[in-house]
């Protein structure tokens, strides 16, 4: 090692799976490495970069960064593929059949990104859900850690799929989907087989889906030192129950929010890092301005779900008889069946004018801060989450698959602060849980929300657990230097 190479900082390798849940939490904690001077290679799918690019100013906002680079790679699916819906599955053997060659080639040529100016990867941060950038790095002997994107109450359910397959506390074929699980401890009591990951409804409990979820989690423990996005006082219990598994845990979430606060502390600036790969329609911040306080009911279903014809016509029925204002996203994308977007009918549309406004995608972290917003219609997915929490704002949950699940029910029981409405998706419903929300509970609900808002918000201020945690992380990659 050269002298000039010996005072360089540690650089990590940071590979989120290539969907935008992972990509805007673990680009968030690679800009929060790099405010603490740590050299980034930020791998990223040929298809989401291009889509970064376009949709975001994440290229000059890494300028400022000397170490910060973006490195692209196929995710192994056509381009054309909806990367929606179900077939979202269909990245977990694409990665791990041609991504992962790809990339050990890749690793292999350039040397581990080093150059005059970068050491070799010092150590590799994966996606917990991309086992093939743990083999390389066991393989080369590379430091490894894994960041998984989703709350530690899911994360801890998917590792005790193997004692929930063997008590037979999984649901074949719907049935017992009320039952009461008692093989995940800390959730005895109240987690039914409904709330565990959507993997764990099967008709077959050979079921591929299940197997390939419980075999990327399980091989977890052997990384050096996992992350978690999450925060000790609203998570702590689980946490605890985690590491006994996996004792070099760091939970230094909510990352959006502590990204914010370091963002603060260090240049005194305060801009949100939108990684959307969808354009951001900010005409409804405009359309929010003229709506009184905490009136209107902002929905959104995230990057993945998709929903029927039928499915939407029950939650537009259901908001407008509500009577409330609503907020509603609806990707360009995220309509199934004949037809496609076209099928939004067009007086949906005419006559959501009188009380709503709709958009393709939005700037989600504004949208739930702005003071308009009295409420969250939501599929649960761990960043929208977490994005509510910190804002505030209560939420009616209708979880569509994977990690939802579990999030909407401690969401509604352990930390009370929304409603839970996972498999159903009914008019009257609807009107029922948003007037709910909105108008017969709204003060309740606002209180605990905000209560917890201020939990998270301290987690993440000096001082705070994240704050520590994150502090503790980046002296432990400091040691990590090879
Ligand atoms: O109009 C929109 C809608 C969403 N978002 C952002 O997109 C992200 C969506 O992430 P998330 O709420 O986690 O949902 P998914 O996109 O569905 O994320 C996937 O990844 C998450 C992290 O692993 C999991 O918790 C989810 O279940 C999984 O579906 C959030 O940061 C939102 O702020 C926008 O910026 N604008
Ligand atoms: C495509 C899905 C497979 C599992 C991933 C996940 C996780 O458990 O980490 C959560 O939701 C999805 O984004 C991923």
């Amino acid at each position: 090692m050269s002298s000039q190479e010996a005072t360089l900082p540690p650089h990590e390798l940071i590979f989120p799976l290539p969907v935008q849940g992972h990509v805007n939490s673990m680009l968030k904690l690679a800009e929060l490495l790099c405010l603490s001077g740590l050299h980034i290679t930020f791998m990223v799918s040929n298809f989401s970069h291009s889509r970064l690019l376009k949709h975001t100013t994440v290229a000059s906002r890494f300028e400022r960064y000397a170490g910060f680079s973006f490195q692209s790679i196929s995710d192994g699916l056509p381009d054309d593929h909806p990367r929606a819906g179900e077939q979202v599955m269909d990245i977990l053997p694409s990665t791990k059949n041609i991504t992962g060659p790809l990339f050990k080639q890749m690793m292999l040529e350039k040397n581990l990104f080093a150059s005059e100016s970068r050491r070799p990867i010092t150590c590799i941060i994966a996606d917990g859900v991309l086992s093939f950038a743990g083999d390389f790095a066991e393989e080369k002997g590379i430091p490894l850690i894994y960041f998984r994107t989703i709350s530690a109450c899911s994360f801890w359910a998917y590792l005790r799929i193997p004692e929930l397959i063997e008590a037979g506390e999984i649901s074949v074929k719907g049935i017992g989907m009320d039952q009461i699980v008692k093989s995940v401890p800390g959730m005895e009591g109240f987690l039914r087989y409904r709330d565990l990951p959507s993997f764990c409804r099967v008709n077959n409990i050979n079921d591929p889906k299940l197997h390939a979820v419980n075999s990327e989690t399980s091989q977890t423990t052997r990384a050096q030192a996992v992350i978690l996005n999450t925060f000790e006082d609203i998570e702590g219990p689980i946490v605890s129950h985690i590491r006994k598994h996996i004792p070099r845990l760091f939970t230094i979430g909510p990352n959006h929010s502590h990204l914010k606060s370091r963002l603060v502390e260090k240049t005194a600036e305060n801009s949100v890092l939108s990684a959307s790969f969808w354009a951001e329609d900010r005409s409804c911040l405009d359309w929010l301005n003229a709506q009184p306080p905490k009136s209107v009911i902002y929905v959104s279903f995230g990057s993945i779900t998709v929903v029927s014809r039928e499915q939407l016509l029950e939650f537009w029925h259901g908001l407008v008889n509500s009577g409330q204002r609503f907020l509603w996203v609806m990707r360009p994308d995220s309509i199934v069946g004949e037809g496609g977007q076209s099928q939004i009918p067009k007086e949906l549309e005419e006559s959501t004018k009188a009380r709503g406004y709709m958009v393709g995608w939005a700037p989600q972290e504004e949208v739930l801060n702005h003071e308009a917003v009295g409420g969250f219609l939501t599929h649960s997915g761990w960043n929208s989450t977490l994005e509510s929490i910190v804002a505030g704002v209560p939420m009616i949950c209708w979880p569509y698959f994977a990690d939802q699940t579990t999030n909407s029910r401690f969401v509604s029981e352990v930390w009370k602060i929304g409603l839970d409405m996972k498999d159903t998706c009914d008019r009257e419903i609807i009107e029922k849980v948003v007037r709910e929300i909105m108008e017969e509970r709204k003060e309740e609900f606002l209180e605990r929300a905000e209560n917890m808002a201020k939990l998270a918000r301290k987690a993440v201020s000096e001082g705070g657990s994240s704050y520590c945690n994150l502090d503790a992380l980046i002296d432990y990659i400091k040691t990590m230097i090879i």
